[in-house]
């Protein structure tokens, strides 16, 4: 090889990590109703092993691991100590030192391999890595993972839009948490939903990040195939709360054959493992005995004497320095996500283009429904019917189209944000702002094509004030959607939320009913409607100049009823022209509240989504 691939071969491989060992003692779990969990548990993982944790169904496989992460904990009680070279772990301290990879996969299915990397690598990589070193990083992990192949695919969304292949998704996963380089990696169930192939390939891939990066992984799984088997370093099997087995694969099946358990050629031992450490239903006093000698077997083996030995040699550990993931500037973090929301927006075929395509129709039809309007009574109900329509078109598919948003990003951002990658108000800036130019553009856009066409004031600044009249009539129903999809449950509540309030809004914005004849009993709900204020900024844009309407029809024909100036119009309205620019301050107090208060539901939502 070339000098230079020899190069780009060093630079593509992820620096060494500075080894960890990680040992628990004792750990006791049980529930606050006193029903124990896990009971007395040691062990050890040491640098370089991938260590498994396994057992049957409901053994407490994922209760240990939680555990061992201070994660997940609520409502169970927990003593013992976790020590992390030799040092006691504080609440919280370890996510600083590790990665965690979780059994589900979730990602943004609209981004490819390369651009969500690059994007966690900017969300998670400390302020002293360069952007070239983060592009290197990138490079690294791609290479490390074998992602390369599929860095420019899309991700995809399961069910929804194919994309990479589930091993392909799952080593994703991986190489997100390895961007920064943690020598100790957690696993839950890595193989769960793979074919063979798959989860052997992903296996093989942990065992590597163990055995070359020196790493110390644990993981949990699921009756794992032979081949994969033999693959971990130490397997630790958990029954009845308590250790049954811990140690090699090899050593395993000679301590359970000795305590009675049988493999027949050609089984795969793990299943018969699993199978033989299972309470099963019926034969419940016979399993607990069986189970029961087992695990006292092994308390007095020479097998459980070795986890001893690497208890100890994790605590004597005690003097090396452990160094955290350091701080990421909260700048850098909000561009990430603006450029993931963006992408996402603007790939989003069912909400970017077709907004833009909807408006541009919409702007074309009102101009030809309303075609050259000429200044007389008829013309005067199509005017004002005209900016009435402005505004519920660009109300309901702005807050219908906003509230798809929440659905698919919320079980991502609630894991980003307890993984400590950022806080709310981080995402819910960058999603804002990732809206911004949609959600400003395509009322314009209807705004522009269609006012010279039905023949409104051909004054530039009134053109202009109507403009700025949409854009905020605009914010204020993305901000209310935004609100309300942020603080529901789901889409299908936030619609049904929304609907009835946007007909109340719509009822009082002063078209349907004369604003200052409302009932009192709901005539305050105009102050919460947009409708209303943009109505009027609009009414009072178009028709404060106007000196003299003729009292006639379209035809010509004189009418009974007539309103001779736009003063009139405005005063039969009950409106105010001192209001046009307090409108505006309005919807701009209207928009910053809702954000407020979106903010404040999407920050609850997902504190109680652990
Ligand atoms: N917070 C909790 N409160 C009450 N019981 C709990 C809690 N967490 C876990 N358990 C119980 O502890 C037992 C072990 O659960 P755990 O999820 O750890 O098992 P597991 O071995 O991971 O099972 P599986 O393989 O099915 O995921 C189960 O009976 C479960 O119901």
């Amino acid at each position: 090889m070339s000098e230079a691939g020899t190069t780009t071969k060093k630079r593509l491989r992820l620096p060494p990590v500075k080894d960890v060992s990680l040992c628990w003692e004792n750990i006791k779990v049980q529930t606050k109703a006193g029903r124990p969990l896990l009971n007395g548990i040691d062990g050890a993982a040491l640098p370089g092993q991938l260590v498994a944790l396994m057992g049957a169904s409901g053994a407490g496989k994922t209760t240990l691991l939680n555990t061992l992460l201070h994660r997940n904990l609520k409502g169970l009680h927990v003593e013992g100590d976790i020590l992390l070279d030799g040092r006691p772990i504080v609440k919280g301290s370890i996510g600083s030192v590790s990665a965690y990879v979780q059994q589900e996969d979730l990602f943004i299915g609209t981004l490819t391999v390369r651009e969500h990397l690059n994007i966690q690598a900017d969300l998670r990589l400390h302020n002293k890595m360069s952007a070239a070193a983060r592009k290197e990083r990138v490079e690294a992990v791609l290479h490390e993972i074998g992602l390369t192949n599929s860095q420019y695919s899309r991700i995809g969304l399961g069910g929804v839009k194919k994309g990479i292949s589930g091993g392909e998704a799952k080593r994703l996963a991986f190489a997100a948490e390895i961007l920064s380089n943690p020598a100790l990696l957690f696993c839950d169930e890595p193989t769960t939903g793979l074919d063979s192939f798959m989860a052997l390939q992903v296996i093989h891939t942990l065992n590597r990040m163990a055995v070359d990066g020196k790493r110390t992984i644990v993981c949990t799984i699921h009756q794992p195939a032979s081949e994969i088997y033999e693959m971990f370093d130490k397997v630790l099997f958990l029954a009845l709360g308590r250790v049954a087995f811990f140690g090699t694969p090899a050593e395993s099946l000679i301590f359970f054959n000795k305590s009675g358990v049988l493999f027949p050629s050609h089984c795969n031992p793990a299943d018969i493992l699993i199978h033989n450490l299972a309470v099963i239903p019926f034969k419940e006093e016979e399993c607990t005995t069986k189970i029961t000698k087992i695990c006292d077997n092994f308390q007095i083996s020479s097998y459980n004497e070795e986890v001893l030995k690497w208890r100890a040699e994790c605590k004597a550990r005690v003097n090396e320095t452990l160094s955290g993931r350091g701080n990421v500037p909260l700048l850098r973090r909000l561009w990430a996500l603006l450029k993931r929301s963006l992408i996402d927006t603007f790939r989003n075929p069912s909400l970017a283009r077709a907004k833009i395509v909807q408006k541009a129709v919409m702007g074309l039809f009102i101009g030809l429904l309303y075609f050259r309007t000429d200044m007389n009574q008829d013309g005067v109900q199509s005017f004002k019917g005209a900016l009435f329509y402005y505004i519920s078109e660009i109300t309901y598919a702005t807050v219908f189209g906003i509230q798809t948003f929440m659905p698919n990003d919320f079980p991502v951002v609630a894991r980003e944000h307890h993984d400590g990658i950022y806080p709310v108000g981080i995402y819910y800036t960058a999603k804002i702002l990732s809206y911004l130019p949609l959600f400003t553009l395509d009322g314009m856009i209807m705004l522009s094509i269609s006012y010279f066409m039905v023949g409104f004031d051909r004054n530039i600044l009134s053109f202009l004030r109507t403009i700025v009249t949409g854009v905020l009539i605009e914010w204020s129903a993305a901000s209310m959607g935004l609100m309300i999809s942020a603080a529901s449950p789901s889409y299908a509540i936030a619609v049904s939320i929304s609907g009835p309030l946007l007909t109340m809004f719509s009822l009082t914005g002063g078209l349907f009913t004369n604003v200052g004849k409302m009932s009192p009993y709901v005539s305050w709900v105009q102050y919460l409607s947009w409708f209303r204020y943009g109505y009027e900024s609009f009414v009072i844009n178009q028709f404060r100049h106007i000196e003299s309407i003729p009292c006639e029809d379209a035809s010509g024909k004189p009418t009974t009823a007539c309103e001779s100036s736009g003063g009139q119009i405005i005063r039969n309205l009950y409106f105010d022209e001192a209001n046009l620019y307090w409108n505006w301050a309005y919807m701009l107090i209207y928009i910053l509240c809702a954000f407020v208060i979106g903010y404040s539901g999407l920050l609850l939502r997902t504190k109680l989504a652990r």
